[in-house]
């Protein structure tokens, strides 16, 4: 299995305050080539379980493998994307995008090389040039998207990287991923709230409780592959809908 969390909880301990279970005995996988999401209510947990896969936390009891391997608060296993929009504003997009590989000892000249390469894929081509801040919301979130894949790790771990984008700019960039995904044959863990979301891109859905953050229900998604919006509408789209909802709705 590429992934495997086993039984893992997290405490936030505190002098001042009390002391806080994020996460309870949490275990989930995800094979190699799958995308897996995980939904739940705000403040269950979701990112401090990715930061854990991630290695920037270490959790309190349990833990991660990564193809059989303990990765447990090991850092640089996976590509993570955190929720926070993390491009250097100095830097233009093309310096941006190319620094995962300049830390994996690429050559500069073959860095940028390779980086340009893959701005058409990304729609980005028009943009090598410009800083960050000349960027929508949606275009930024593709940089930061492009960066991650190119830590050229097996798992990426998406956190609610379209939360903060409009409605109509976040149906741009599902089409957009489901496309992409398609080609680069990646495996995602994502976290996210929303529903819809969950569904449109997931062959598995981990439905959280709210804090501590428990697994209430893994839902499986049947829908057929390639996926398309227009499925949305479909009624066995709306029955998945409607479970992840009664499921969400109760606690
Ligand atoms: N470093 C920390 N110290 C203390 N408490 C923390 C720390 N990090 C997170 N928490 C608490 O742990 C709980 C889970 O937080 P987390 O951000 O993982 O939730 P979440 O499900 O991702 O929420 P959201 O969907 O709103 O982003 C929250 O109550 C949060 O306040």
């Amino acid at each position: 299995m590429m992934l495997e969390v086993k039984n893992v909880t997290k405490v936030f301990y505190s002098n001042k305050y009390e002391d806080l279970t994020a996460l309870e005995d949490v275990s989930l996988f995800v094979a190699k080539g799958e995308f897996v999401s995980i939904i739940g209510p705000s403040g269950c947990g979701k990112s401090t379980l990715l930061e854990m896969i991630a290695g920037l936390l270490k959790p309190t009891s349990g833990d991660i493998y990564l193809n059989g391997q303990s990765i447990t608060g090991k850092k640089g296993n996976t590509a993570y994307m955190p929720q926070k929009d993390v491009l250097f504003p100095w830097r233009t997009i093309i310096e941006n995008v190319m620094i995962p590989l300049e830390v994996q000892g690429v050559k500069k000249a073959k860095a940028k090389q390779e980086a340009l390469s893959l701005l058409p894929a990304f729609g980005l081509e028009q943009f090598a040039d410009h800083y960050p801040e000349m960027l929508s919301g949606g275009m930024r979130q593709r940089v930061n998207f492009l960066r991650t894949f190119l830590f050229r790790k097996e798992l990426m771990l998406l956190d609610e990287p379209f939360g903060k984008l409009d409605a109509l700019t976040k149906m741009q960039m599902h089409k957009w991923l489901l496309k992409i995904l398609e080609q680069l044959k990646q495996t995602v863990l994502l976290v996210t709230h929303d529903i819809e979301e969950a569904i449109l891109l997931s062959d598995r859905i981990y439905v959280f409780s709210s804090r501590p953050g428990k697994i209430k229900r893994e839902v499986v998604v049947t829908l057929d592959r390639p996926r398309t919006q227009e499925m949305i509408t479909s009624s066995a789209f709306i029955e998945i809908k409607k479970q992840l909802f009664d499921l969400l709705k109760t606690d």
